[in-house]
């Protein structure tokens, strides 16, 4: 049996050949310059999974010793029934399965013939997966736009970059939405079968070698899947590899594919041409009804039936059959793989310069914020109006024994309101565009510094104007620093100082956080805590020894102790409402020495800059580490 085409294969490379892409060859997709044919043999994937009561360990075996290959200009599907083991499969092969504790993965994989680097292999290789995330505010073509700025030559014009989306945009059958956000579960945007379309015009901007999809069709109604997928078919016949898990495809869909690897309990039952699989079944005795979707026919021979104990035996029984005959082809399915001369891999490396990359994430940032209006504008219309309470509330203080009171407490407050609205404002942006950029890194579109400075460069407009309205209202209400305008300035560079902190505070722990949930959760505990020791409710030198290093990690403590520095410094306080024998407080100077606090504003801005760099620091090595970590093949230790 013919496992590949061969001769087809040959004519292909021979036409293409394998010099250097041109960046303007580079998104010619009328053909491909760059074909990569893929084999895989021997892929073993298993976890090990222990069991509490009975204190032992079951290995679950989820990929059992798959052989095939995809080569260039073909597309290859692997259907299987829920559970087979598709997914897994796609992934080993597109270099994106998950690390995973107490899991092993071992077999050859080759590109051309060779093992590849993994970044070039993400450079070179799109993968679609089944529910991708993307940033909701913007629309489908500036969405598109932005990967073609991302993962285009830079030697390419706007107008070519704009032509090139839109003939994808066009492809795709994405003209009637193109102008329509994306949106998600709270904002509507564009159809789930335009969602996913987009996504999968995301992945085809670079204009891959490779194309893994997941479920591509899935979502889709029967006409919109017939049309993506002949685009697939398309690209394909220009020279790419398109690898596809499909659940159940229409016959007209199962016949656009080359290559058939079908999967039933982790263990491959059948690959080879597409074509020969109905009479690779026939001679195993299972003979598809004229007529029929091949499709629907093999699911239902290779699906487990567990609705009775008769039919989960029986259903096991003919599946485990079809996978011993299988093997016994296997041998055969190796030596294709073998004896091919392929043309050199060329990886042009990541496309924009990092001013560029930065460019990006700042607009792509910055433009979801400014969409959200009522988020934006409804945070300085309640800061606006809560200025205004909050002044009318202290409009009476004076510069009596009473007011010192009510000036720390009002500087506390400043110091919890500033702490909190830019760290929470960070904390819920960072976490969903975190989802999006994991996606990116994976396919190492840009360097994650770009995306990490973008980013907080992007929260400070919307992050700052609120508390500063908030601040400059109360300031002059209430006439704090003695109402001079030198102590305004320094009230507003520590209010700044503190924010950009906070801002720091929010990405740690966004950084580190995985989901929305999680961050939302964890932040309130350092708030509290930053609170506790913030010089207010307890006083720094009433710390237990043991614990007074705790202050220094406390934002709070440093911007409460600068506004306080600030406001008391040189102020005068009458002794009028003091009872006779009572005792008076004279001086702002004696303020600050019953609160502990000694240093001057400069150190305090010394401080919160050595903190905002620490934190910074901390930050981004999270982030950095945190990428999502991939399994790499192993080869199996021999016996
Ligand atoms: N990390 C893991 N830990 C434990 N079991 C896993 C893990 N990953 C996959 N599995 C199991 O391996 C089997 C194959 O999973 P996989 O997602 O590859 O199947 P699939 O064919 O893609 O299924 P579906 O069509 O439902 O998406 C399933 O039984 C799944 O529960």
């Amino acid at each position: 049996m013919a496992l590949v085409k061969d001769e087809k294969q040959a004519d292909l490379e021979a036409s293409l050949g394998s010099s250097p892409v041109s960046p303007h060859e580079a998104i010619d997709r009328s053909r491909n310059t760059n074909p990569i044919s893929l084999s895989f043999s021997d892929i073993n994937y298993s976890i090990e999974i222990p069991d509490k009561k009975t204190k032992t360990v079951a290995t679950k075996v989820i990929l059992d010793n798959i052989h095939g290959n995809a080569k260039a200009g073909t597309m290859l599907a692997i259907m299987g029934p829920t559970g087979s083991g598709k997914t897994s499969l796609l992934n080993v092969l597109a270099n994106r399965l998950t690390r995973t504790k107490n899991a092993s993965l071992t077999g050859e994989f080759l590109c051309n013939g060779k093992q590849i680097n993994a970044s070039a292999f993400a450079r070179l290789t799109s993968y679609v997966m089944q529910d991708d995330a993307m940033f909701a505010a913007l629309t489908v073509r500036e969405t598109l736009l932005i990967a073609a700025h991302f993962q285009l030559p830079k030697t390419l014009s706007l107008a070519e970059k704009e032509n090139y989306v839109d003939s994808i945009i066009a492809e795709l059958g994405l003209n009637k939405c193109k102008d329509t956000i994306i949106g998600d579960a709270k904002v509507r945007g564009v159809s789930g079968g335009e969602r996913k379309r987009t996504n999968i015009g995301v992945e085809l901007i670079k204009n891959p070698s490779v194309l893994f999809l997941d479920e591509p069709t899935s979502g889709l109604d029967s006409f919109q899947a017939q049309s993506v997928m002949s685009a697939m078919r398309n690209l394909s016949e220009n020279g790419r590899t398109v690898v596809a898990s499909i659940h159940q495809p229409r016959s007209s869909i199962y016949l656009m594919f080359d290559q058939l690897l079908l999967l039933a309990e982790g263990k491959c039952l059948f690959f080879g041409p597409a074509t020969d699989a109905v009479s690779h079944f026939a001679a195993q005795g299972h003979k598809c009804p004229t007529n029929y979707n091949p499709a629907d026919f093999f699911m239902d021979v290779v699906s487990p039936d567990y609705r009775s104990k008769e039919l989960e035996e029986s259903s096991l029984g003919r599946i485990k059959s079809l996978g011993e005959a299988w093997d016994a082809n296997a041998a055969s399915a190796k030596q294709v793989a073998d004896n091919q001369s392929f043309p050199e891999i060329v990886d042009a490396g990541i496309q924009s310069s990092w001013l560029r990359q930065f460019q990006l994430c700042f607009y792509r940032s910055f433009v979801t914020t400014s969409r959200d209006k009522a988020a934006t504008y409804g945070k300085v219309i309640i800061s606006v109006m809560f200025g205004l309470i909050l002044g009318a509330l202290y409009s009476e203080t004076g510069y009596d024994q009473k007011s010192i009171q009510d000036r720390v407490g009002i500087l506390f407050f400043f110091t919890i309101n500033q702490t909190f609205s830019n760290m929470f404002g960070v904390l819920n942006s960072f976490t969903a565009e975190k989802v999006v950029v994991e996606r990116e890194r994976a396919s190492r579109s840009y360097h994650i510094s770009a995306f990490y400075f973008a980013k907080f460069c992007a929260e400070i407009p919307f992050n700052f104007l609120g508390p500063l309205c908030f601040g400059t209202i109360v300031f002059w209400i209430v006439g704090l620093g003695n109402g001079d305008a030198g102590n305004f300035l320094v009230f507003l560079l520590l209010l700044t100082s503190v924010g950009f902190c906070a801002i720091g505070l929010g990405m740690i722990i966004a950084s580190a956080a995985p989901t929305t949930e999680a961050a939302n959760a964890i932040a309130p505990l350092f708030v509290v805590l930053m609170i506790l020791f913030g010089g207010f409710y307890i006083n720094i030198e009433s710390l237990p020894v043991w614990l007074q290093w705790v202050q220094y990690l406390s934002l709070m403590r440093y911007a409460f102790e600068g506004l306080a520095v600030n406001e008391f410094t040189g102020a005068v306080f009458s002794c009028d409402d003091v009872a006779e024998g009572g005792v008076c407080v004279e001086t702002g100077e004696e303020v600050l020495d019953r609160l502990s606090f000694d240093m001057s504003v400069p150190r305090v801005f010394m401080c919160l800059g050595i903190f905002f760099a620490l934190e910074h620091l901390v930050a981004y090595t999270i982030l950095s580490l945190n990428a999502k970590k991939y399994m790499a093949i192993e080869a199996a230790k021999s016996a």
